[in-house]
Parts: C-alpha cells; sequence; structure tokens
C-alpha cells in the first residue's frame, strides 16, 4: 500500500523535480497549504509544488507574523505537509530562525523534514510582513553571511536556497536588484522579490538578473496579482500563493458560523461544504479497506443521505 499512508517519493526526487521545474521554462505555481489534506488537494488539482507560508502558520496559531514562531514549530508543520505529498515543498523560515549558524541548522533540520527548499529574506528581527510598511533590511552583507551559512550546511546538492530581498519597498527596486546579485553570489539558488508594485518591476528585476525569480501573489498587498502566464512570458520562474487557501476557508467558515449562530442550524450550507464522500475520496478512504479490511471495512453507503447537498 505504498503512498497510503504517506507519499513515497524521496525527498530527493522532489527537490531534483523543484530544480528541473525552475529551469524548464514553464512557471512553477505553488499554493499555500495550510494544512496536509489541502496539500492532497494541490496535488491532484496538478500544480508543481507545496508552499508552506510563516504567514499562515502564526495565523494558525493565532498569532500575527512577527516572527514569534519557532524553528520546532514551522518545521514540524513543514514535515507532516511534506510527508503527505508526491509534490516539493516549499518553506518559509522568515530569518533563519536566528544568526548565521541557526540559519544553517534551519537548513539541515528542514531538510531532515522532507522540504525541498526554504527561503530566507534579508529583514531584521523581529520580521514584518513583507507587504506592510514599518519593516527594515539588514546591511547586504549580514544577508550574505546569513546565506553562506545557510548554503555550507546543505548536505542535498538539490535543495533549493531562496533569498528573499525585502529591499523593493524601502530602498526602491535597483537597489533590490542589487542585493539579488549579491545574494545570488553567495550561492542562493532562487530569488524571492518581494512587494514589487507593477508587471514593470518584475520585467525589470527579471532584465537586471539571470537566477531563477520567484513572485509572490499574496492578495491585498503591494502587489498587482498579475497571472501566471503574464508572469511566465516575462521569464519569472515560480509564483507562490501563500495564504489564499486560508482566506478562502476562514471567509467560509465565517459565513457558515454567523449563519448557525442567527438560524440554529447548518441545513442551509450543505452546498458550500465538501462533501463527506468528497473528503473520504481525497483521503483514500477506500484504500484503506483494501490495506487491512479486518480493521476496517468502511462503506459510503453508510451514508444517511440527509440535506439536499448530500448526494448519496
Ligand atoms: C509570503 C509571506 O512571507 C508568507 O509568510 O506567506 C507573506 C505573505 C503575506 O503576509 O501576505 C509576506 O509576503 O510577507
Ligand atoms: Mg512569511
Amino acid at each position: 500500500m505504498s503512498g497510503l499512508i504517506a507519499a513515497d517519493t524521496p525527498a530527493s526526487t522532489k527537490r531534483a523535480a523543484f530544480r528541473a521545474g525552475l529551469t524548464s521554462g514553464t512557471i512553477q505555481q505553488f499554493p499555500g497549504a495550510f494544512n496536509p489534506l489541502t496539500a492532497k488537494l494541490i496535488q491532484e488539482i496538478g500544480f508543481e509544488g507545496v508552499y508552506v507560508s510563516g504567514a499562515v502558520l502564526s495565523a494558525d496559531l493565532g498569532l500575527p507574523d512577527i516572527g514569534l514562531t519557532t524553528l520546532t514549530e514551522v518545521s514540524g508543520r513543514g514535515q507532516q505537509i511534506a510527508r503527505v505529498t508526491d509534490l516539493p515543498v516549499l518553506i518559509d523560515a522568515d530569518t533563519g530562525f536566528g544568526e548565521p549558524m541557526s540559519a544553517a541548522r534551519t537548513v539541515t533540520v528542514m531538510e531532515d523534514a522532507g522540504i525541498a527548499g526554504l527561503h530566507l529574506e534579508d529583514q531584521v528581527n523581529p520580521k514584518r510582513c513583507g507587504h506592510l510598511d514599518g519593516k527594515a533590511v539588514v546591511p547586504t552583507g549580514e544577508m550574505v553571511r546569513r546565506l553562506r551559512a545557510a548554503v555550507s550546511a546543505r548536505r542535498d546538492p538539490d535543495f533549493v536556497i531562496c533569498a528573499r530581498t525585502d529591499a523593493a519597498g524601502i530602498d526602491g527596486v535597483d537597489a533590490a536588484i542589487e542585493r539579488a546579485k549579491a545574494y545570488a553570489d553567495a550561492g542562493a539558488d532562487l530569488i524571492f522579490t518581494e512587494a514589487l508594485h507593477t508587471e514593470a518591476e518584475f520585467e525589470k528585476f527579471r532584465a537586471a538578473v539571470d537566477v531563477p525569480l520567484l513572485a509572490n501573489m499574496t492578495e491585498f498587498g503591494k502587489s498587482e496579482l498579475v497571472p501566471a502566464k503574464t508572469l511566465e512570458q516575462i521569464g519569472y520562474n515560480a509564483v507562490i500563493y501563500p495564504v489564499t487557501t486560508l482566506r478562502l476557508a476562514m471567509f467560509a467558515a465565517e459565513q457558515g458560523l454567523r449563519e448557525i449562530a442567527e438560524t440554529g442550524t447548518q441545513a442551509g450550507l450543505l452546498d458550500r461544504m465538501q462533501h463527506r464522500s468528497r473528503l473520504y475520496e481525497l483521503l483514500d478512504y477506500e484504500r484503506y479497506n483494501e490495506f487491512d479490511s479486518g480493521i476496517f471495512n468502511f462503506t459510503l453507503r453508510a451514508d444517511t443521505g440527509q440535506g439536499k447537498g448530500q448526494q448519496r
């Protein structure tokens, strides 16, 4: 029953796929998974990879995205997500969880967690969401040390180290480009160009550097929501939708909870819910029967079929 409880693609294969995707000429779309189940959905729909967002991880714990989470929390969640998917997982390692030596340790811990790559950003601690005002960056030399430490700690040469620069929103796009070049020289495989405003800025960045580039299409932030095809034409290699699935789910959850509070029932909400049978399909419930029918003998016919949203 390989691939049932955990995906059976080895981490090394996922990392090689991530690297190959970055030089394929096709933009690699990595939606954020707020839990392992969402990662399964992302794979089923056919995306190239899964993103694990620091903003989502913090929000999930009821915290703002200001560097309060620990390496243990972030890598633990990353491992749970990476375990269930055959896709490469890119994880948000914020500023590396400490000084350069801690950034190096972060790489080893993420490798052990089955992650395909991580990004480190050039913000000072405490960090901010890249789309808010009031953030600050460390000197280029300090970020270069952070990156060199990370690169030197890598045991799998295919593990992707992505350098994020937040400088565009502070010192302008030209300064961000200069930093990106220094970060690539320090060994970064991919540059995350945070909080650019317009297509023209993405084009300017692309024309100035020759390493793979990642765009962040987060909603309600500083960047125009540029479609993946356009980013691909500009020459970007990867795009993340970091908080999208959490925003969709939380919006639906809030509406549903308000309706139950008002009407005393969820009966009117069934059409807006994932059906039990769809959930079971995503979880591959039936294959657990084959795994050991002596322990488990689930059948969808047990469904009572009440409510118009329930088809079986
Ligand atoms: C990409 C990001 O770092 C994240 O943690 O997902 C955030 C996303 C967001 O807050 O919208 C960021 O851009 O800083
Ligand atoms: Mg983040």
